[in-house]
């Protein structure tokens, strides 16, 4: 019996490894632990079948078994949880990694989806410019702290861990914008995260769904 985990029939962003099955294929390819992938199309994702697996009818979600899982962060955490190399062995280093995935989803995504979202859905409102100043200005704060903090150091708190891999996934909506090349320790870090050849396959595999998407 090997997981499931749910992802768009064709992602919006054209397979750029942008929407949130991303990090749980990447964090199952980190722990070499294969996985199934049920494709939704938007329709699918809101009626009773994927409702009862995703309250909010979204994806991903992650099925193993009898447990039913949705939330990427948290799948990404039980991942961790049941095999080695997301997560140190040390319980003070597991707490402080573990503090790490906090802070990529609650402190640095929110103000980074949030422009994200006001430059799809607002542009057009009259309010536009200056929520989009004032989101860059948010995630400028948080991008300064963190780049501080990491310094010239290869991840966050030692070895690569699941904080890392949330906080890439997070600062990957950010690549090629100068919100994240003004902060060259952040994009080399960003970059060291892409080269990791499990990211590389998770990356391949959403890929090759949306190509297959656009040429079927
Ligand atoms: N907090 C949840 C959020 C899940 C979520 O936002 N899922 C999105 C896809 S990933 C977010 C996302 C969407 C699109 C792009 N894109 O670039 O096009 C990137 C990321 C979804 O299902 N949206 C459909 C809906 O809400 O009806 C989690 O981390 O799992």
């Amino acid at each position: 019996m090997i997981p499931i985990i749910t992802a768009f029939e064709r992602s919006p962003d054209r397979g750029q490894g942008l929407a949130r099955d991303m990090r749980v294929r990447w964090a199952l390819e980190e722990v070499g632990q294969p996985y199934d992938v049920r494709l939704l199309s938007f329709k699918a994702m809101k009626e009773p079948a994927h409702l009862a697996l995703h309250p909010f009818g979204q994806i991903p979600t992650y099925e193993d078994g009898d447990l039913a899982l949705f939330e990427s962060g948290a799948i990404v955490f039980h991942i961790a949880e049941r095999h080695a190399g997301l997560l140190p062995d040390d319980a003070n280093a597991r707490a402080r990694a573990i503090a790490w995935m906090f802070a990529a989803l609650n402190t640095v995504e929110p103000p980074i989806f949030d422009r994200a979202l006001v430059r799809i859905l607002e542009r057009d409102e009259p309010w536009y410019e200056q929520r989009l100043r004032v989101l860059e200005d948010s995630i400028r704060k948080r991008l300064g702290d963190l780049s501080n903090r990491l310094g010239d150091a290869d991840w966050l708190d030692g070895a690569f861990s699941a904080g890392d891999l949330l906080m890439v996934t997070v600062l990957l909506r950010l690549k090629g914008s100068s919100l994240l090349e003004d902060y060259p320790n952040l994009a080399a870090y960003v970059a060291r995260g892409e080269a990791r050849p499990a990211y590389k396959r998770a990356f391949d595999a959403q890929l090759a769904v949306f190509t297959a998407a656009s040429t079927g």
